[in-house]
């Protein structure tokens, strides 16, 4: 599990530790570990050309003890010193090794571009002149190394207002943290690199974490030699209309391809005839009426994708709400939902995977707000309404009451086209039905989808097809030791 904690966490853990150990220390290791990452980018150290964004924080002091070591190994380093103070030793250090403070024109012609302006005390949007010199740094041509967080996103959140340095690396020091695993902080990050300074024991309970692939194999259900069909968990998916029939092709053949023993598919004869086309593994029910009493045993739901948001559809929301196994509420039904909440009130679990927009309307927030800032709003939810939310997007986050968040890594921006979803929903519903938590379904089940993502994908256009497809194949990637990209 990779945990990541807010500013305030990290800054009482480093007080702990700071507290046992000589002054300067901690940001000794900080800039031993920043210097190792810029020389493995520079390549060769000597003769290279090193820009230093210095503020006035400690920060700024990791920058310029970064680039004392670097100076010392023969590069040419220049400070641009930006805070209304500088960290005096630091840079008494750097002159020492042969740096010098200069103008930001130097920018330009930088190989290297160390961001040492604001870290975990940062407060607000970037205030001049820093937001002019994290632009110029953006459309310099060297890389950056960002220290710490890259300046300009919240470390606690992620959350971005007005420019942010666009890191190649960040160098992060001690422990993760949320900022840069969620988005739009983690698009910021680039690849980070995290420095071990000795706070680990310090630590509390994480403020978020993202699963490994190791942690979805230990969760993952297997079938067993005592095994069968129904034992594994059999799947109900309400969703299709006469309107929209691939989703329930696609949310069926995402469960089926996610181990479920069983997939039973009701709806009306449009999306029968498609889904019986397709998979004729599923158990199919043509629907009359809007009535399940026919549809046999399930362990878990699927209700919503392609489902419509009449009468009919409301019809089967209750019944299938009505049931005392576990539900996942997609697309239609967040729409039924949000105009009749009172319809998630029920004693069984109940895990909702809107975007953005379909969580706008159930929260009554705007859709705007809730991208920005996909922690808080996630988690205003979880709280409102009682249920688990798997908010899907660039980050995708699983919300739980009293549980950390957690951030799924896998994803990849080729599967922002239409059908995906409806494949996460078969893919996380089949977990549930095998007997996971919500918690855990919805966030393996996130994990496999965005590693079926990128595997379908292989950095060209893939479609909502190719991702069912393509689970197994991830599956296989987290159990067998197979490969994780
Ligand atoms: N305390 C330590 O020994 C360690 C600290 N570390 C480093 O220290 C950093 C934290 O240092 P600080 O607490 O000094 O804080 P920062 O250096 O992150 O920022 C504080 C300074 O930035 C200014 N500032 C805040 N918000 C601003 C904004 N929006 N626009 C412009 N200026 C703004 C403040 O006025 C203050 O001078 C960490 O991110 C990390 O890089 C690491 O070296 C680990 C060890
Ligand atoms: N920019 C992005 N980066 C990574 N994943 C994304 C991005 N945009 C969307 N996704 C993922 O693609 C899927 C789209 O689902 P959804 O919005 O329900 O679409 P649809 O209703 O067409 O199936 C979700 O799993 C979501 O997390
Ligand atoms: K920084």
């Amino acid at each position: 599990m990779r945990t990541a904690y807010t500013a305030d966490q990290i800054r009482g853990a480093e007080h702990e530790l700071m507290a046992r150990l000589p002054e300067g220390t901690l940001m000794q290791r900080a800039a031993t570990g920043l210097a190792a990452v810029c020389a493995d980018l520079l390549g060769r150290v000597y003769g290279k050309r090193v820009v230093l964004l210095v503020g006035s924080g400690d920060n700024g002091g990791d920058a310029l003890y970064a680039g004392e070591r670097l100076a010392r190994r023969g590069a040419w380093v220049g400070a641009v010193l930006a805070g209304s103070k500088t960290h005096e030793a630091g840079l008494a250090a750097l002159m020492r090794a042969g740096g010098r403070v200069v103008e930001r024109d130097a920018l330009e012609r930088a190989d290297l571009i160390v961001d040492g302006l604001v870290g975990i005390g940062a407060s607000g949007a970037l205030r001049e002149p820093y937001r002019a010199l994290v632009e110029e740094a953006n459309a310099a041509r060297g890389p950056i190394v960002a220290v710490d967080v890259p300046s300009g996103v919240d470390a606690g959140s992620g959350r971005v207002e007005g420019p942010a340095v666009r890191a190649r690396v960040t160098v992060t020091m001690g422990a993760y943290k949320t900022g840069l695993l969620v988005d739009p902080g983690a698009e910021h990050a680039g690849t980070v690199e995290l420095v071990d300074i000795g706070l680990g024991a310090h630590l509390p309970d994480p403020d978020v974490a993202a699963l490994t692939g190791a942690d979805v194999d230990v969760l993952l259900p297997r079938p067993g030699n005592e095994s069968d069909k129904y034992r594994r968990g059999v799947l109900g998916v309400a969703a299709g209309s006469d309107t929209f029939t691939g989703a329930a092709v696609l949310a069926v053949g995402g469960a089926l391809r996610a181990g479920a023993g069983m997939v039973r598919y009701a709806g009306p004869g449009a999306p029968v005839a498609q889904v019986r086309a397709h998979w004729p593994e599923a158990v199919v029910t043509e629907l009359e009426r809007p009535s399940i009493d026919d549809v046999g045993r399930v362990q878990a739901w699927v209700l919503g994708p392609g489902l419509g948001t009449g009468d009919w559809a409301h019809e089967v929301a209750a019944q299938v709400l009505a049931s005392s196994v576990p539900v996942l509420i997609d697309a239609d039904a967040l729409t039924l939902v949000a105009r009749d909440r009172g319809l998630l009130r029920r004693p069984a679990p109940v895990l909702i995977t809107p975007h953005a927009g379909e969580l706008a309307r159930l929260i009554r927030a705007d859709r705007d707000d809730i991208e920005a800032a996909r922690l808080e709003h996630a988690r205003r939810a979880a709280a409102e309404l009682g249920v688990t939310v798997l908010l899907k997007g660039s980050t995708t986050v699983v919300a739980e009451e009293s549980r950390p968040v957690r951030v799924n890594v896998t994803g990849t921006s080729w599967l922002a086209t239409g059908g995906t979803g409806d494949v996460l929903a078969g893919v996380a519903g089949a977990l549930l039905a095998q007997g996971l938590s919500c918690y855990d379904a919805a966030s393996c089940g996130a994990f496999l989808h965005g590693l079926a993502g990128r595997r379908a994908a292989e950095g060209a256009p893939l479609t909502a097809a190719d991702v069912a497809t393509a689970v197994p194949a991830a599956i296989r990637a987290v159990t067998g030791g197979g490969r994780l990209s």
